[in-house]
């Protein structure tokens, strides 16, 4: 049956456990982008930080509707000013996001205005008038604090820092913010059989894809992540490479060796270190590796494409997920079965899909763990639990959004 994900994963919590205790580091604002939050965020400043106009219209106090048929237009207000307060019966041009004036509480925009533009500098001296429809206090105005009070918590501790999030913190004013050290991640993929991309390729051979593969998803999910290539199945050879990446990483991964072959690089690289080989009731994803490596956490996930990828996004992406708050875990989702599916007894099958415009989730292609293919053509995983076999089209099943 195989070692259950569950456990697995508790195992790697284990291991990690000592990432989350590192002390968080200042990240400025254009070098934080997927990392975690290390404190609560409080607003130095309310956003909109005072009240302002929604819309390019006419500035007005709402109790002069019915007490004059038209108003007196006063000096336009631009953005960036400190208008002048607005006396009974005015109207003061304004435009979007420029400070309301004291004593006005609502803005018309200017097409609902008679005449429906603004009026020249040269008519201003002139005493124009504007007609305006009645309007409520409060219309088209953006009160101070409306979106963010000062002193609120934005943003809690462990939140992973997005695009909003930086833009949230930029609008506060900050320029750096307290975040959970990033997680350095080696990745090292073996193999006599390996190829670089670009130079020819040799009868037998075939390119290295788990390095750039691993490299991307870790890069995508904030953590920093290089990739070494040992092109050998000498073990001397790995384990010099894993010493060598060991000086600069939290985490050590490599790819194939750690099936049953009779050239397993990683196994033999390993024996004597403190590294267990386990099989997982997955697919794919089923040999592992797990321990250190020179004092590093070390996995060891299995060569093939698809199954180095899995390991990443069913048991190490969703551990760091809880330990560190980022990456987050994947959007998990109950949807129906496009068409009908076979998986096998005793393992949680990870299938690769796509969401369909009609809510159902498509396979894209088969089970086997070679197809990179496929992976390219995916965009959700498809995930069958141990004991489900068979289901029927139409079937809800877990779905994980990539
Ligand atoms: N007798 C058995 N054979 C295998 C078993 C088993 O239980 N009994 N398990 C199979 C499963 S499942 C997997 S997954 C693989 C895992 O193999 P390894 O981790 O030992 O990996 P390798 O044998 O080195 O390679 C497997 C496959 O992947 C290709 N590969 C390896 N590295 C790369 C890379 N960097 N870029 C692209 N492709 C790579 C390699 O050429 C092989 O085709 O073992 C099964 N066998
Ligand atoms: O577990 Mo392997 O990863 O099926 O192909």
């Amino acid at each position: 049956m195989g070692t259950s994900v569950d456990d697995y994963r508790a195992s790697i919590r284990t291991l990690l456990a000592p990432l989350a205790q590192r002390e968080p580091v200042t990240r400025p604002l254009d070098r934080a982008l997927g990392l975690a939050l290390a404190r609560d965020l409080a607003a130095p400043v309310s956003l909109p930080p005072f009240d302002n106009s929604q819309m390019d219209g006419f500035a007005v106090r709402s109790e002069d509707f019915g007490a004059v048929p038209e108003f007196a237009v006063v000096a336009p207000i631009p953005a960036g000013a400190v208008p002048v307060p607005l006396a009974a019966g005015q109207a003061a041009p304004i435009m979007t996001g420029a400070m309301l004036p004291d004593g006005a509480d609502a803005v018309i925009p200017v097409e609902r205005a008679q005449p429906p533009r603004f009026p020249e500098p040269s008519e201003l001296s002139d005493h124009a008038r504007v007609v305006l429809p009645v309007t409520e206090a409060g219309t088209f105005v953006r009160r101070v604090g409306s979106d963010v009070g000062v002193g609120d918590v934005v943003l809690a501790a462990g939140t992973r820092l997005g695009p909003a999030q930086l833009g949230l913190a930029a609008a506060l004013g900050l320029t750096e913010v307290p975040v959970r050290a990033p997680v350095r991640v080696a990745v090292v993929s073996t193999g006599a059989e390996l190829a670089v991309p670009g130079e020819p390729l040799s009868p037998g051979r075939i390119y290295d894809s788990n390095g750039a593969l691993l490299v991307a998803a870790l890069r995508e999910a904030g953590i920093e992540a290089s990739a070494t290539a040992v092109r050998s199945d000498e073990p001397g050879e790995l384990r010099a490479a894993l010493a060598d990446s060991a000086q600069s990483a939290d985490l050590l991964v490599t790819t194939g060796g750690v099936s049953k072959g009779a050239f397993e690089a990683t196994k033999l690289a390993l024996a004597d270190a403190d590294v267990e080989f386990v099989h997982l009731a997955m697919q794919p994803g089923g040999p592992q590796g797990i321990g250190t490596v020179a004092g590093v956490p070390f996995l060891g996930f299995p060569g093939n494409p698809v199954s180095c990828w899995v390991s990443w996004e069913v048991l190490l992406r969703p551990v760091l997920a809880e330990l560190l708050g980022a990456p987050i875990a994947r959007p998990r989702l109950r949807l129906p079965l496009a068409s009908p599916l076979d998986s096998p007894s005793g393992k949680l099958q990870v299938r690769r899909a796509r969401l369909g415009d009609d809510g159902r989730v498509g396979l894209v292609g088969g089970s086997g763990s070679h197809l990179l293919g496929a992976l390219a053509a995916s965009n959700a995983l498809v995930l069958v639990p141990e004991d489900v076999t068979e289901l029927e089209a139409g079937a809800d099943v877990e779905v994980w959004l990539l």
